[in-house]
């Protein structure tokens, strides 16, 4: 199979947990690196620091676009205007929370320009991420295979029928980390205000969530049998849990946090 080559532009917090997932597999892909602040690539990619400096030798099979939303137009502008001719030669691999596919062609200058939107989310670094993927009618299937392929690089990969379907994937996997970061949080903090050294709290912290993960990526078992393998009759669980499933804690929070997540992402496509 040939190595592809990417032209990975915007190397932040999501564009560098992917790059650290895809050098980390097995068959890394070659990487060109397209971003002003980026300190130091791994061996073997070449970091370009403008549109402007990206060589003529350097003919992406995808271009990975990992910058805010806002800026997408001006930089798809640029690389069209660097491009050039091999702009028909490339598909677009979006991981941006907004912006439809027909935006991003009409800003690449193609009306059909192949365009796969993805929702990746930051565990792709270890490659342990969870990805939805959809690709529009524009996207031949080789390329389509090509992005499930580098996806699943870093991670599981779903595709999505409909391009909607991508607000979901945001609250569920794309933005839902940050909320097990904060749980992890508040946890561990309540193990120090109950007298664990920090240390202590951190440690069976990670290694409670890590286990679970673990767990749920291993097993055949759903969420709620684990669950209830957890909960004694009676048991201190339970007791915790009364708390949680109160029809106005988290049966309520969750669906409310994924909703303003959703309303969030129809902002960021204006
Ligand atoms: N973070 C996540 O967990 C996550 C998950 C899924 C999807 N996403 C999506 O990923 C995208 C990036 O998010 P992020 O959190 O990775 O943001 P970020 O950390 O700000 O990364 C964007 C990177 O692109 C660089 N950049 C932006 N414009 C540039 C330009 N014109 N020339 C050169 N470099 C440029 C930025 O440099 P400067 O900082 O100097 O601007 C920054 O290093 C967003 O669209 C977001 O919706 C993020
Ligand atoms: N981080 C991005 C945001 O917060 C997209 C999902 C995760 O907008």
């Amino acid at each position: 199979m040939t190595i592809p080559t990417l032209l990975l532009v915007g190397c932040g917090k999501m564009g560098g947990a992917l790059m650290r997932g895809w050098v980390s597999s097995p068959t890394p892909p070659r990487i060109f690196i397209l971003d002003r602040k980026l300190q130091d690539a791994p061996a073997g990619c070449t970091i370009f620091r403008t549109p402007e400096e990206i060589t003529p030798d350097v003919k992406p099979d995808i271009i990975v676009l990992a910058v805010k939303p806002a800026g997408a137009e001006a930089m798809l502008s640029s690389l069209k205007t660097v491009l050039g001719e091999r702009m028909n030669h490339t598909a677009l691999l979006s991981v941006m929370a907004g912006k439809s596919c027909e935006k991003l062609a009409s800003w690449c200058g193609r009306a059909d320009m192949p365009v796969i939107r993805t929702m990746p989310n930051t565990p792709s670094c270890v490659g342990a991420g969870a990805t939805g993927l959809y690709a529009s009618p524009h996207v031949s299937q080789a390329q389509k295979d090509l992005a499930i392929r580098l996806m699943e690089q870093v991670g599981t990969v779903v595709s999505v029928p409909h391009e909607e379907d991508l607000r979901t994937v945001i609250a569920i996997a794309g933005s839902a980390p940050a909320y097990v970061f904060y749980l992890a949080e508040l946890l561990e903090k309540v193990g120090q205000d109950f007298g664990l050294d920090a240390h202590a709290s951190r440690a069976l912290v990670r290694g409670m969530i890590y286990g679970v993960g673990k767990m749920l990526h291993e097993l055949p078992e759903d969420a709620e049998t684990l669950r209830k393998n957890v909960t004694s009759p009676n048991g201190t669980t339970a007791a915790a849990l009364s708390v949680f499933m109160k029809e106005e804690h988290w049966p309520r929070l969750i669906p409310e946090a994924a909703k303003a997540a959703i309303k969030r992402s129809r902002e960021l496509d204006d």
